[in-house]
């Protein structure tokens, strides 16, 4: 399998070579030249894989150039009950017939970032050790990737973590997840802007050619490929556990920002996973929901602060990969359309073929929620089920209550525990979430970070300064 660029300015590499990179040299997406088909024999076989059994089955269709027996061994190691909690490493909850809940934040920052986070975290070090390389991680966080990475590269040998977060954005127990690391290769920074400007800063230091290759950048957001394809494994396992027959279809719904997790369903369903919707569930940063409702891409100013604060983006940088297939995975079309995001803050595709196909083609519904939807849906799913639900998750269990098809199985990804969203949580029932006992007095703990302006040139100074 190799690897080409949505704008199509990156000759064709290797899974090991794109691996540790961000944006491809002409400031594009990496993705692979074609999506490897499912045949319905491997879909019955897989259906009663263990999860890294299973990972290690899809995951070696993108990564042919690591060898099989090395690649199970990371994959083996990665993938266990202790990190995770529990054999099935993503246990599905009924909530009702035809109801779900895929749980996927069970892992060591309680939230679905672990999931590709740990794989990442193996991966690199096992290509870094090869190659006898060090990388320098620059990262943009609104909550979740950044505790997510900075645990699964703490300690690593070769790898420092520069991670950019929103100041004063993210909840007291995410803050405190990521500042009170003390290693001495995570260097934390609370940008004075939101997750947006960060992801900028981010993609403006990976632009810079002469600087990525002499401080050896590397990247953990979405943006970087083996991000994706580890998301792509839940939703085989989702289906999987949702459904009896590869006959079944199922709808998942998924709260949605930077659109890498929903982008992971995309490529599943691609890859011949019955899947019947994809429902996009943003909040009142709704620019997916426009998309997906009108085919109009507008980025926002600024994105709102929510009580969904990790979905609090208006630049959506996966987005760029599915629109790569929308238009046909014609490159100049692809580049033009992203132009006009650099100039005039969007695109508009409703007169397009493209937009009808949205729904019909690639199976996307999409809504939105506010502060009030979040708090009327936990008091709700606590009330029917017994179950407390993060705000997030809470933003994509709407959608799903409101659901018509009840013949179809119906998905909700679980993207966070509630503990790490406890003043939301409190406002909505009136009690507190549970915690788990190795996060108490987490923060109280003394936090580690430095402040700085929305400065491209002052992170680049940063990060050189560090690394010398
Ligand atoms: C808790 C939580 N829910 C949902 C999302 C949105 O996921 P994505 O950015 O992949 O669309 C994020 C951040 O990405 C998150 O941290
Ligand atoms: N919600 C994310 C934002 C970054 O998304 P990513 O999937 O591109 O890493 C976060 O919690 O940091």
């Amino acid at each position: 399998m190799r690897y080409i660029s949505t704008r199509g300015g990156m000759p064709p590499a290797s899974f090991s070579d794109i691996l540790l990179g961000g944006l491809a040299p002409d400031g594009g997406l990496v993705v692979p030249e074609s999506y490897p088909q499912i045949s319905t024999d491997m879909l019955l076989a897989w259906r009663s894989l263990s999860y890294p059994e299973l990972a290690f089955e899809i995951v070696r269709l993108f990564a042919t150039d690591i060898p099989e027996a090395d690649l199970r061994g990371i994959i083996q190691r990665t993938y266990t009950a202790d990190v995770f909690g529990s054999a099935d490493i993503t246990p599905l909850r009924t909530l009702r017939a035809g109801l779900h809940i895929l749980e996927l934040s069970n892992g060591p920052t309680l939230a679905f970032k672990d999931m590709a986070m740990q794989l990442l975290g193996n991966l690199f070090e096992y290509v870094l050790g090869k190659r006898n390389e060090t990388v320098n991680i620059v990262g943009a966080t609104s909550g979740d990737t950044g505790s997510a990475a900075e645990y699964a590269m703490r300690g690593k040998r070769g790898v420092n973590v520069f991670m950019l977060s929103p100041h004063g954005k993210m909840s007291a127990f995410q803050r405190a997840q990521m500042y009170s690391l003390q290693d001495a290769n995570i260097f934390n920074i609370a940008v004075q802007g939101m997750f947006d400007d960060a992801q900028d800063m981010v993609k403006a230091v990976n632009n810079d050619a002469a600087f990525k290759a002499r401080y050896k950048i590397g990247a953990v957001n979405s943006i970087n490929w083996g991000r994706v394809i580890a998301q792509v494994v839940y939703y085989f396992k989702g289906y999987f556990a949702a459904t009896r027959s590869n006959d079944e279809q199922v709808n998942f719904v998924v709260p949605s920002g930077n659109f890498g997790n929903v982008c992971a369903g995309h490529i599943a369903r691609q890859m011949g996973l019955p899947i019947k919707r994809l429902v996009v569930a943003t909040n009142e940063n709704d620019v997916l929901d426009e998309f997906f409702r009108t085919g109009v891409y507008r980025v926002r100013g600024a994105a709102q602060p929510t009580s969904s604060p990790s979905m609090d983006i208006s630049k959506a940088s996966n987005l760029e990969r599915f629109v790569f297939d929308l238009v046909g995975r014609d490159s100049t079309k692809l580049a033009a359309l992203w132009q006009q995001v650099d100039q005039q803050g969007g695109f508009d595709l409703s007169a397009t073929s493209c937009f009808g196909e949205l729904a019909t083609t690639y199976g996307f519904t999409s809504g939105r929620s506010t502060h009030a939807d979040r708090l009327a849906t936990i008091q709700q799913v606590k009330q029917q089920f017994g179950v407390v639900i993060d705000p997030h998750t809470a933003d994509g269990m709407k959608l799903a209550l409101a659901q018509p098809d009840s013949a179809v199985q119906t998905v909700v990804l679980e993207t966070a525990l509630p503990i790490k969203f406890e003043d939301t949580i409190l406002e909505a029932i009136g009690e507190r979430p549970a915690r788990p006992a190795f996060a108490d007095g987490m923060e109280g703990l003394p936090q580690r970070v430095d402040v700085m302006a929305v400065d491209v040139e002052a992170l680049k100074h940063y990060i050189a300064e560090r690394i010398a």
